[in-house]
């Protein structure tokens, strides 16, 4: 049987998946298990309201919302849950994500969403955040994460010098 999924990985639009794909990567090597999916504040506002709203009763602990432009997606998500929303800002093309990044980022008081940087490091991150919730009770998820930053340590320090 498939594994219940921990986090919800979901984007805007297709178009955004070669960056929330770096999200699911870091996942996938912490062992955390996620579902992923399009959803669209625009384009689909009831399936979002559905979506957000039965996650925790589904089993989700967090939800990872990347969007571009007009990013409303992570702020609508976060009107319909208590659950912690990450929230990615995609790269645009017209303003290389900065309409992204402020449409997430300026939340009024009362409904947060924890804010990633802008495009594939900020994705990458937001799976890392994300697996840090999961581990305050999940000790695999704990581990793997110990495991991970040791690594990445020991990587820096094999290889000084810069031009190698
Ligand atoms: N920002 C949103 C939302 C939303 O916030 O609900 N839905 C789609 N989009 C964004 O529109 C951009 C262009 O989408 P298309 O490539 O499909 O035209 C994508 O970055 C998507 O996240």
């Amino acid at each position: 049987m498939a594994q219940q999924a921990q986090v919800g990985l979901i984007m805007g639009s297709k178009s955004d998946w070669p960056t929330m794909e770096h999200a699911a990567t870091v996942m996938d090597e912490l062992g955390v298990a996620y579902e992923r999916r399009v959803v669209s504040a625009h384009r689909t506002p009831d399936l979002l309201s559905d979506y957000a709203r039965e996650a925790r009763d589904r089993g989700l602990q967090v939800i990872i919302a990347g969007a571009g432009g007009a990013a409303h997606l992570p702020g609508m998500v976060a009107a319909h849950t208590t659950l912690p929303v990450l929230g990615v800002p995609v790269e645009s093309r017209a303003l290389s994500g900065l309409d992204s990044l402020y449409s997430i980022v300026q939340m009024p008081g009362g409904v947060p969403v924890g804010t990633l940087a802008i495009g594939k490091a900020g994705a990458r991150n937001a799976g890392l955040m994300a697996a840090q919730i999961l581990s305050l009770s999940d000790a695999g998820v704990a581990q793997a994460l110990q495991a991970f930053r040791e690594k990445q340590t020991q990587d820096v320090l094999n290889s000084p010098d810069p031009a190698d």
